[in-house]
């Protein structure tokens, strides 16, 4: 399979916001304010940050982030931007950080409390957190690091290249916007996190490819990482492409998805070669955050070489949808996490 060129892989300049030392000091400060309202200790039981009234005190705090960088996740989320992509560099987040937990989740979060605070506090600016008791034990800010044995899966545990993809694209109420806060880079800073806009890749597509990914003849394989169904399940069929003709909505996952005979699968790999000519992206480093528009843009990850001494890549990632209650009917009152999805094999 092809792999990414990271020299092929566009800047992000244009599409990103850097704080300065001000801008940081503020924002920290009202992060560590929001900080002492957190649970802790125990953060890792995902109930404690699951809860209404916190996340709405988190709301309220944020309207004091820094304002330029209040207008930038504002404007982002009424109006999305060229790559579907924004990176805040200088995120404020805990001077003194645990190791990369070598399991996959940190034991207690409570030496995490500022980026938690922080990256809740963003995210509050783009929609309401969800997350999924399928995925990472439901956890509304979850750790992304690699795990030995994992090497080679097609999830954010493995260190392969991750292959382009839509968030939980299977899943009937997919996350709105994906955000993931380096904590710390991986040994060799290589691991480019990476996405590709739609209207980006627009262009380069023929009418016939187009129309193909307009109708319902893509199904997506449930991820592995998305515990309690089996290997078996996926979704519906869907179209890759929905919504107004120049600026679509896009469901696509190199990986997972399984095209419905031959010009499916044709226009699905055209697809994939436009997306590899206009992907942007950055080597993410301690402090940057990466918001993705998952309606607008596909991500991915090239590979990197964890050494599982404790140093290693680490990112926390937080999801956010623009209407928490379209996904009223699989979530218990009150709780920011839907329920399991019933298992839904091939036909
Ligand atoms: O590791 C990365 O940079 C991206 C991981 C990813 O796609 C995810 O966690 O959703
Ligand atoms: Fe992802």
């Amino acid at each position: 399979m092809l792999t990414y060129q990271e020299s092929a892989i566009g800047g992000v300049e244009e599409v990103t916001l850097e704080l300065t030392a001000q801008e940081t000091e503020q924002f920290r400060k009202v992060a560590a304010e929001m900080a002492d309202g957190l649970p802790h200790p125990g953060l890792a039981n995902p109930a404690l940050l699951d809860d209404s009234d916190l996340l709405a005190d988190i709301e309220l705090a944020a309207r004091w982030l820094p304002p330029r960088l209040a207008r930038a996740l504002s404007r982002f989320r009424k109006a999305g931007n060229a790559h579907g992509t924004l990176i805040v560099r200088n995120v404020p987040i805990d001077d003194d950080l645990p190791p990369t937990p070598a399991e996959g989740v940190v034991p207690d979060w409570s030496r995490l409390s500022l980026a938690t605070a922080a990256q809740l506090a963003t995210v509050s600016w783009l929609g309401d957190v969800i997350a999924y008791a399928d995925e990472k034990s439901g956890r509304l800010v979850q750790d992304i690091v690699p795990v030995k044995g994992a090497e080679r899966r097609q999830e954010n545990s493995g260190s392969v290249m991750l292959e382009l993809h839509t968030e939980d694209g299977f899943h009937p109420f997919k996350p709105d916007f994906v955000t993931l806060l380096c904590l710390r880079a991986d040994h060799e800073r290589r691991a480019f996190t990476m996405s590709g806009a739609i209207t980006q890749a627009l262009p380069r597509l023929s009418a016939e490819c187009v129309s193909v990914l307009r109708r319902p003849l893509f199904r997506i394989r449930h991820s592995s990482s998305f515990g309690g169904t089996g290997t078996d399940d996926v979704s519906t069929p869907l179209p890759v492409l929905s919504g107004p003709d120049a600026e679509p909505e896009l469901i696509a996952d190199f990986h997972a998805m399984e095209a419905d005979g031959e010009s499916a699968a044709r226009a699905l790999d055209e697809l994939r070669d436009a997306m590899t000519s206009v992907l942007v992206g950055t080597v993410l480093d301690v402090g940057d955050l990466i918001v993705v528009d998952n309606r607008a843009a596909v991500h991915g990850r090239t590979d990197f070489q964890p050494r599982y001494d404790g140093q290693d890549r680490w990112l926390r990632r937080c999801f956010a949808v623009c209407d928490l209650r379209l996904s009223r009917g699989l979530r218990a009152a009150g709780s920011h996490v839907c329920e399991p999805l019933p298992p839904r094999s091939r036909p």
